[in-house]
């Protein structure tokens, strides 16, 4: 082990990276890496006021705030191209028939029984002769969980070169697999795993000796094609994650595909994803012969029990009066506002902040550490107001959230209604609250004609609500 290992002594994640020796060549470099986990949203690089939801970031985002395992009760959807394939669903993880030191690991990390989609994946992804599998559920679900014991399972420990590949859209997503891998994998010393990410060098006079390697497709390429630093044919199981996520990276569609391209025909060939349209499914061809498609349907936002308002106001001034005249009406419990730019953001958490409101913001100009931060501090409930811009959309469900206001209504780039996001940030999945309050705040024609045009889209009333009327403010309430 070198440098990197000691100095991470003091994390937790990294005593369980430690177990399974994960190798830095570069001392400290990963170290380094961990610290600038600082990926800005706005891609361009100069300052821009409007955020864009990244789906790299937003992905780690819920993944790291995800507490546990999403229980649903959506029914599953399976296809099988191959007839031979055996199809069968366990209800333990015992009638998996592991190794000893596996099953331990999984009940280290307290799972007792497999999850919905594991129950039929997991059979499959570990039957034997192996068989290709693309399986779709919402973030939340195990497929993470499914996949790594796979890759576990798979290994040849008395082979000491590459069998696993595991590809992830970013550094910090394939930092994530590696938790899991070591975590599942902490009674199993003798797997070894490595990361493919920046900051990771190797000694290109060596062949690399891990068993699993975790990594983006750009450093895969580099050390299994450009340096052949291990054969890429005796790779047995190649995991392509967050798939969905990957397509929208520039560049890393094209790379995949270069990596699966040099792949043995036999090998087991995974493909895993959040979302399930055409550009997904386009790519899933490519990749995955003959699969085992199964799919966790989603849960959909609806906007059912949700009680939706339009209050006319004169301008910017005239907004803040209005939620002013809300707080001082009703006793609002957790309210998500969100606002079209950062500077509005900013000035209208200035002026709630010395109003006496405690005021989180979250916008695209915190690092993913920060943003962690402040969606941990308002889900416990130290914060009552959360105002934020484009950039949390979502997946990031909180449950106490009563109100939501949109001080700016949801736009596109033409100004046209963006009904999509409209849905993201009032609507509720039948897994949190059934009921809860929008309030849209408009100020002229355009605004008005935005808010008509959501309207009729979802074919359910926007009332009006005069927040000059504390009667009317009540009834709200009610
Ligand atoms: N069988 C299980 N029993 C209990 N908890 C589980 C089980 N499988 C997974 N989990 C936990 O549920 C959460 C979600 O699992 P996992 O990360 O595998 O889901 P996912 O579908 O890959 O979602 P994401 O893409 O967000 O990671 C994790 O906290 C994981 O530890």
């Amino acid at each position: 082990m070198g440098d990197w290992a000691k100095k991470a002594e003091d994390q937790e994640v990294s005593k369980l990276v430690d177990k399974l020796n994960i190798e830095s060549d570069t001392g400290n470099s990963h170290r380094k890496k961990c610290s600038d986990y600082d990926l800005r949203v706005s891609k361009s690089g100069e300052e821009t006021e409007f955020d864009v939801a990244d789906p790299a970031e937003t992905s780690l985002l819920i993944k790291i705030l995800g507490k546990g395992l999403v229980n649903t009760k959506l029914s599953l959807d399976i296809q099988q191209k191959n007839p031979n394939s055996p199809l069968h669903s366990v209800k333990t993880f015992e009638a998996l028939h592991l190794k000893a030191s596996l099953l331990k690991g999984i009940y280290a990390m307290g799972f007792n029984t497999p999850s919905k989609i594991q129950e039929t994946a997991l059979p499959t992804l570990l039957a034997d002769p192996p068989q290709n599998m693309i399986a779709q559920s919402q973030s939340g679900t195990g497929k993470t969980a499914a996949f790594v014991l796979a890759m576990l399972s798979r290994v040849n420990v008395s082979l000491n070169h590459p069998q696993v590949l595991c590809l992830s859209p970013t550094y910090e997503l394939a930092i994530q697999t590696g938790e899991v891998a070591a975590r599942m994998g902490q009674f199993c010393p003798e797997i070894k795993l490595r990361f493919a990410v920046r900051g990771e060098e190797v000694d290109r006079s060596k062949k690399i000796e891990e068993h699993i390697l975790i990594g983006t497709p750009g450093k895969l390429l580099d050390w299994g094609i450009k340096f052949r630093l291990f054969d890429m044919k005796k790779i047995i199981v190649f995991v392509l994650d967050e798939a969905d996520v990957m397509i929208a990276t520039q560049g890393h569609h094209d790379q995949c595909i270069r990596i699966h391209k040099m792949l043995n025909p036999q090998c087991q060939m995974l493909f895993f994803s959040a979302t399930y349209d055409k550009e997904v499914m386009d790519f899933a061809r490519l990749i995955v012969a003959d699969p085992t498609i199964i799919r966790l349907m989603r849960e959909e936002e609806s906007l059912e029990n949700i009680k939706q308002y339009y209050v006319k106001c004169k301008n910017e001034e005239g907004k803040y009066n209005a939620i002013q005249n809300i707080y001082g009406c009703i006793s609002v419990g957790q309210a998500i506002i969100f606002c079209h730019t950062r500077r509005t953001a900013a000035w209208l958490a200035a002026k709630m902040t010395s109003d006496g409101h405690s005021v989180a913001v979250l916008s695209g100009d915190l690092t993913v550490e920060q943003r962690l931060a402040v969606l941990d501090r308002f889900r416990s409930g130290l914060e009552k107001v959360l105002i934020t811009t484009n950039v949390l959309s979502r997946g990031i469900d909180i449950e106490q959230v009563t109100i939501v206001v949109n001080f700016d209504l949801p736009v596109d780039v033409r100004g046209m209604a963006d009904c999509e996001t409209y849905l993201h940030r009032i609507g509720r999945t039948g897994r949190f609250g059934k009921s809860g309050i929008a309030i849209n705040l408009l100020t002229d024609e355009k605004t008005m004609k935005v808010c008509s045009d959501i309207e009729k889209h979802f074919n359910k009333k926007i009332e009006v609500l005069n927040t000059d009327s504390a009667d009317d403010i009540e009834k709200i309430g009610t």
